[in-house]
């Protein structure tokens, strides 16, 4: 059975330049898929194994989770479950409040799935889910007859009264965030009649792709998708790809370093989720996507990246959806170029995990870079970078991004408060130092 992981110490690395990168590995399974394997095939009839699962701790507190609501996953071995799924009305109540910990998308989809349930929860977070916006998903899932509320009107911890009728609606979210387009399309599980979601700009279409797969009927294409009450999902089993967003580090390393040459196997490629690339290539990047193949939440492909000299862009704002989390290591990537980027519309990144904006200008500034942040963006004159004390705020994204910024730094490079890092990227640290990183404990 799963139980809930330990709460992450604060610890600290001293990072500095290593030798050129090398080799060819693959990395942790993806987080968003993950989460959803875990929830589509506790709430299936029947067994489903999900191989390549993210051992991280947001996806084990969706497990631990789904556990404390009576469904038997079985772990056989690291990165496989084994889910016994109880049937899309088999939930128990849990016998206390569910932890999603550091997971916005835990909580999120929670929120949606729990709205439509017989019996009432609590969902509550870690110090830093605690502060992130809640309203965006509490509003509509009110619309559909759901009673969710919160101290603070917008916060967690969030009360969710269950045995509530919903209705399906037809959301126009105001906001790009697959996470508010899966919370309103899983309460539209438990819906009378038809629940739509419109995005105004495409997010990753994960909750969509994998329903289908587990056998319920959804229409969806790029920006829009609908579906109704009164399926069920059919247990099947799950490979969840490598994650983009714990590949980006990576890839942008290799990128800076010169000599670098690396190979990153089965990594989902998506477009919805591959706006880097895109990005990195505009800028001069040596990236290739080698022997793609289809996976169940779209393209799988070897990533194969040679270092090469990049330059300053203007971000087309279109990208910005499909690079969301990528942010922290194209700021880097930024730094290390000639020439000045300007990101704008990318206003998201102040409620993650940390404000990133704010985090990474800090840090850059920190490291000798010439930067400034705008309310949505920041604008980056590329250069050379020292050493430094920088703060990861304890997010997860922020820390492997100045461990790949110290690669390129003139000096020491110690990033305080990285234990995060094992919310979506265990291992980070061997993986970098056999990858060739200069990277220690502080
Ligand atoms: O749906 C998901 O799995 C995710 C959606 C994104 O969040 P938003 O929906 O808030 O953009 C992303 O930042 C997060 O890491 C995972
Ligand atoms: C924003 C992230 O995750 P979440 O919203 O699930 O906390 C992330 O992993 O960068």
């Amino acid at each position: 059975m799963e139980g809930t992981s330990a709460p992450s110490a604060r610890e600290a690395w001293v990072a500095s330049q290593g030798r050129a990168l090398s080799g060819d590995f693959a990395v942790p399974g993806d987080k968003s898929i993950s989460h959803r394997a875990v929830m589509f095939a506790a709430l299936a009839d029947g067994s489903s194994r999900i191989d390549g699962f993210l051992e991280g701790e947001d996806t084990r507190a969706t497990a631990a989770i789904f556990a404390r609501m009576g469904v038997d996953i079985e772990a056989p071995s690291p990165s496989c479950r084994i889910v016994r799924g109880v049937g899309i009305d088999g939930l128990r109540a849990p016998d206390g409040e569910l932890d999603c910990g550091n997971s916005g998308t835990a909580m999120r989809l929670l929120a949606g799935l729990l709205a439509g349930q017989a019996f009432d929860s609590v969902l509550v977070g870690d110090a830093s889910l605690s502060r992130r916006p809640m309203l965006r998903v509490m509003a509509p899932l009110r619309r559909m007859g759901a009673s969710i509320t919160s101290e603070d009107g917008e916060r967690p911890p969030l009360r969710i009264a269950g045995g509530r009728r919903l209705d399906g609606i037809g959301f126009d979210s105001p906001v790009a965030s697959a996470q508010v387009k899966s919370a309103v399309l899983l309460a539209g599980l438990y819906a009378q009649g038809e629940t739509g979601v419109r995005e105004p700009h495409p997010t990753r279409d994960y909750t969509e792709r994998m329903l289908a797969a587990f056998g319920w009927p959804v229409d969806h294409a790029p920006g829009r998708a609908r579906l109704s009450g009164g399926h069920r999902l059919s247990a099947r089993d799950i490979e969840v790809p490598g994650d983009f967003s714990s590949a980006a580090f990576f890839i942008v390393a290799a990128c800076l370093v010169p000599g670098s040459e690396l190979l990153l196997r089965s990594v989902g490629v998506d477009p919805r989720r591959t706006g880097l690339l895109q990005a990195l290539r505009a800028m001069g990047a040596d990236i290739r996507e080698l022997d793609r193949r289809n996976g169940v939440c779209g393209a799988v492909a070897d990533i194969a990246v040679r270092h090469a000299p990049l330059r300053g862009i203007d971000l087309p704002e279109a990208l910005v959806a499909d690079m969301i989390d990528e942010f922290p290591a194209f700021a880097v990537a930024a730094a290390c170029a000639s020439g000045t980027t300007r990101v704008t519309g990318a206003g998201e990144l102040r409620v993650k995990e940390s404000d990133r904006i704010s985090a990474m200008a800090t840090g850059l500034d920190a490291l000798g870079v010439r930067v400034s942040e705008t309310a949505d963006g920041m604008v980056i004159e590329g250069g050379p970078l020292r050493g430094g004390r920088v703060d990861s705020l304890g997010d997860h994204r922020i820390a492997m991004a100045f461990a790949v910024a110290a690669q390129r730094a003139g000096g020491e490079v110690v990033i305080d408060d990285v234990a995060n890092v094992a919310t979506s990227f265990p291992g980070f640290e061997a993986l970098a130092l056999d990858a060739g990183f200069g990277l220690g404990s502080g």
